[in-house]
């Protein structure tokens, strides 16, 4: 493991140069990889293992959008996609990539195939780390392992593709074989990390839980759609609204951003800019904060796990949550941001 320093921190970081891709392949050459679910990580994982030449199998429920979607991926019932009891049945690595609510229901048959030395391996510290909710308690004579990439699984395809990569964090709650950690550096390689970051489950789920509904995807939306509201109300059209507010920042000074830090962006921009945004980020921090540690109360109580749980249970989920995607997308900002992407010079026919 390579030591960096993260900012005065040291920390360990395994590294695909220490850790080849011909060594991953060594080290799991006699195993089936079993990936169950073919929602968003699982094609992700799938599609980059075997590209990768790993024995991978998908286990989806036939009659089913996804199957149909693996499908249409290459993957061919019978040889390579199988029915979810028959890949658990088939697979010495079971990489459980249903959403965390649908692991729940599935659990007695995975189980039931988790014979001694098998590995069962997740992509967030959920299931485990809220087993009190789950059920879902391991026998202990298998590893449990983790590699969470750090984005969305149609990311994790698309930098493969592109010959990036999608750095993942990783974990080991088990070792029963000792071999635990050989096996998930050997499948975080595998799935196309280029760097792998130690955790545990539990830091693994409670950071991902804040950031999510924090910096990531709900606060941003929250202040986003206050700075609209405000524009609108004193009069600015929504083309003006929606640019100043979300157009300019994805288009020009998130990549910016991305690429060398916020002080370079900053640094890119005018003087009269920096000014107020020196100015006002401390003002934005103080306001919000008291909100990020509610969150973070929320998601260690397992309250938010909870609300999950629940809401995704439900047999009438999709239909529920394709309402509130929708009143998103029909909120006169995102309608607005559809007309101003149009307007994108590369998008003009
Ligand atoms: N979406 C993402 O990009 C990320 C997801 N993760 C984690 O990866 C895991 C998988 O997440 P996603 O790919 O988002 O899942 P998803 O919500 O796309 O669902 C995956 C699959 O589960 C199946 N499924 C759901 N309920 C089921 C049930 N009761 N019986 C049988 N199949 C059922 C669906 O048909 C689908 O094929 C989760 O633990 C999630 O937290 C981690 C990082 C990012
Ligand atoms: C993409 C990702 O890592 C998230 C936002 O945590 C998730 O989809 O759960
Ligand atoms: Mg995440
Ligand atoms: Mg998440």
């Amino acid at each position: 493991m390579a030591k960096i320093n993260f900012g005065g921190v040291e920390e360990e970081v395994v590294t695909r140069e220490e850790f080849s891709l011909d060594k991953a392949r060594e080290v799991l050459k006699n195993e089936t990889i079993a990936v169950l679910g073919y929602g968003v990580q699982g094609p992700g994982q799938a599609l980059n293992l075997k590209d990768n030449g790993f024995n991978v199998i998908v286990g989806q429920r036939k009659n089913s959008k996804t199957w149909d979607k693996a499908i249409a991926d290459g993957w061919v019932p019978g040889e390579d996609l199988f029915e979810l009891e028959e890949a658990c049945e088939r697979g010495t690595i079971i990489q459980f990539l249903l959403s965390d609510a649908g692991q729940i229901k599935l659990w007695p048959t995975v189980k039931k195939h988790l014979t001694p030395g098998k590995a069962l391996y997740f992509s967030h510290g959920f299931g485990v780390t809220y087993n009190e909710r789950t059920g879902i308690i391991p026998p202990d004579d298998v590893d449990v392992i983790l590699i969470a990439p750090k984005g969305s699984g149609t990311s994790l395809r698309r930098m493969f593709l592109e010959g990036r990569g999608l750095n993942s964090s990783y974990a080991i709650y088990k070792d029963a074989t000792g071999k635990a950690k050989e096996r998930v550096v050997a499948l975080g390689i595998g799935v196309g990390s280029g760097y792998l970051f130690p955790t545990t489950f539990k830091k693994e789920v409670y950071s991902d839980l804040t950031g999510e509904r924090g910096t990531l995807m709900g606060a941003i939306q929250g202040i986003f759609a206050a700075q609209y509201e405000v524009l609108r109300e004193n009069g600015h059209t929504p083309s003006e609204a929606f640019n100043e507010t979300v157009e300019e920042l994805t288009q020009s000074l998130m990549p910016l951003v991305a690429e060398n830090g916020m002080d370079w962006m900053y640094a890119n921009c005018s003087t009269t800019a920096q000014r107020g945004a020196l100015d006002w980020w401390k003002k934005f921090k103080d306001a919000t904060k008291p909100v990020f540690s509610d969150l973070y109360k929320e998601v260690a109580a397992g309250e938010e796990a909870q609300k999950s749980i629940d809401s995704n249970s439900k047999e009438d989920y999709r239909a529920k949550l394709e309402e509130e995607l929708t009143e998103l997308r029909e909120s006169e900002m995102w309608r607005a941001g559809k007309a101003v992407r149009e307007l994108r010079p590369e998008r003009a026919k």
